[in-house]
């Protein structure tokens, strides 16, 4: 489903200029789960914000469905985004003046999804993330884990393909990163969304159905984890 031919992303020119992606070329099914890993700077969040359109690319092609995301108009590109991705980060970006549903709510109104349809869909999917009591609750009154629920509720609430994860335990403890590695499990199997996730933690990348290991903006390894290769 997403396709990376000969990705080129540099930063800066002359003395400052930083090769930040070295030709990646990467293919990724629908339902997969891909973990990218790497050391510091090697090019991971690069990776993911040009896979998903966030950020612009210097050359090479990314096809999301045989559609090269990087040619058509920005808003075009936006569209797509908004249709077809989900996004979770580290930070969990959730504004905090508003409830629960209604962060979870906020993308599908921007797209100009009636309000009654909305505020019905982001209650769905709150429930599946087993936070359907804390709908009106502000995130200031929720835990680290409930933020990153909320969270996974947004990014699923368009029935996205794939959505792209940046360090999303980054902030969690032990106990909440299974919770939400097991979320992530639910979705993948049930609605067949392919993840990409970029992460330092192996934990999640044993869970991943391929990982990707990056070093200097190459890709230089390829795995899939073992408790995946008992299953096959
Ligand atoms: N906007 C930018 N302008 C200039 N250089 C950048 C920019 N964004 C990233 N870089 C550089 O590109 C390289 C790759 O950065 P990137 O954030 O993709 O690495 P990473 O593997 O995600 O790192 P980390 O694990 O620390 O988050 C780094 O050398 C970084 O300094």
């Amino acid at each position: 489903m997403i396709e990376v031919q000969n990705l080129w992303r540099t930063y800066g020119g002359g003395e400052v200029r930083v090769d930040a992606l070295r030709g990646i070329s990467l293919a990724v099914e629908r339902g997969e789960r891909i973990a990218v890993m790497g050391p510091s700077g090697c090019g991971k969040t690069t990776l993911l914000n040009c896979m998903s359109g966030i950020d612009t690319i210097t050359s090479g092609h990314v096809l999301l469905e045989g559609q090269d995301l990087h040619r058509g108009s920005a808003a075009a590109r936006d569209q797509y985004r908004a249709k077809k991705m989900g996004f979770v980060f580290q930070s969990y970006n959730l504004i905090p003046v508003l409830s629960a549903v209604e962060n979870v709510e906020l993308p599908l109104l921007c797209q100009g999804v009636d309000v009654k349809e909305a505020r019905e869909r982001a209650e769905v999917a709150l429930t599946r993330v087993g936070l359907r009591e804390r709908a009106h609750h502000r995130p200031s009154e929720l835990s680290g884990g409930q933020h990153q629920r909320v969270a996974l509720a947004r990014a699923i609430v368009n029935n996205p393909a794939v959505v792209f994860a940046d360090e999303p335990t980054g902030a969690l403890d032990r106990a909440t990163t299974e919770l939400v590695l097991d979320l992530f499990d639910h979705l993948n199997r049930v609605d067949n969304i392919t993840f990409v996730i970029v992460t330092h933690n192996p934990e999640v990348a044993e869970r991943a159905d391929r990982v990707i290991y990056m070093d200097s903006g190459e890709i230089v390894q390829e795995l899939v984890p073992k408790r995946r290769r008992r299953e096959r």
